[in-house]
């Protein structure tokens, strides 16, 4: 795979003094289809691979932590980032906004790390226009009622944002395809290994692409 660069706001052209050397990989799938579960699993294995960690307006869950999970930011604050050209892409996603910042990404390719984005359609179609060299994965549930069941068994999110969830979910599924490649998250630990291939493989070479999903989701 050809090395990724962030696109560089104009600040960044003038400070960047190296070539970059690592790879960007996009991470997406809807709400509750265990995108976090199965990178969790990844980064257990490969503690080398890097997060990136969003900016989000969205209040903290129980147990999450600011500069851990994300940078939680209010509203005036997330627009200032977007004005000045900090994110690399953004997106409301159920009413909160989301987005990558752009310097520690930079900072990790530069370094030669493989990171990963955990992200939203809209924004991994932002990245697929400004970055087509990152490689593209898409996690899809066995169907649209475990993908419900996963959201409301994880007991964080109410009525209202998981009917939003779910509304956007349909969505997201249907756009499957425009991935490089789908993993089907049913046995997690499949799951997890084929994850681990599509982060591993070449996509030059023919093992590149995990097998897709023998039963698509019912939705
Ligand atoms: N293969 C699986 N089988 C059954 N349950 C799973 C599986 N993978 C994840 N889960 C469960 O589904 C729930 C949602 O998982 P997780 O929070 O990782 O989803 P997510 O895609 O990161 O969601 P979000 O985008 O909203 O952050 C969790 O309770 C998790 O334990
Ligand atoms: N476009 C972006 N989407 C992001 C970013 N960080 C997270 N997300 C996605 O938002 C939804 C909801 O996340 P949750 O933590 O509130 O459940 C999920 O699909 C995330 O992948 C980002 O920086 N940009």
């Amino acid at each position: 795979m050809p090395s990724t660069s962030v696109p560089p706001n104009d600040q960044a052209t003038k400070n960047r003094v190296s070539q970059p050397t690592g790879q960007l990989i996009v991470f997406t799938g809807p709400s509750g289809v265990g995108k976090g579960t199965l990178l969790r699993h990844l980064l257990g294995q490969h503690p080398d691979i890097q997060l990136s960690i969003s900016a989000t307006t969205r209040q903290p869950r129980e147990g999450e932590e600011n500069g851990k999970h994300y940078y939680f930011v209010s509203r005036p604050e997330f627009e200032a980032m977007v004005a000045q050209g900090d994110l690399l892409e953004w997106a409301e996603f159920a009413g909160n906004l989301y987005g990558t910042p752009r310097k520690p990404l930079e900072h990790m390719i530069d370094r030669g790390h493989t990171v990963i984005l955990e992200i939203e359609l809209d924004g991994a179609r932002q990245v697929r226009e400004s970055l087509p060299a990152a490689r593209q994965i898409f996690v899809l549930p066995p169907s649209v009622e475990e993908l419900e069941a996963r959201i409301r068994e994880r007991g964080q999110d109410s009525d209202d944002a998981i009917a939003k969830r779910m509304a956007r979910a349909q969505i997201e599924i249907q756009a499957a395809s425009e991935f490089d490649i789908q993993i089907l998250n049913d046995d997690l630990e499949l799951a997890v290994k084929q994850l681990e291939l599509a982060v591993f493989t070449q996509p030059s070479t023919a093992a590149h692409q995990p097998s897709p999903p023998e039963t698509p989701p019912q939705i």
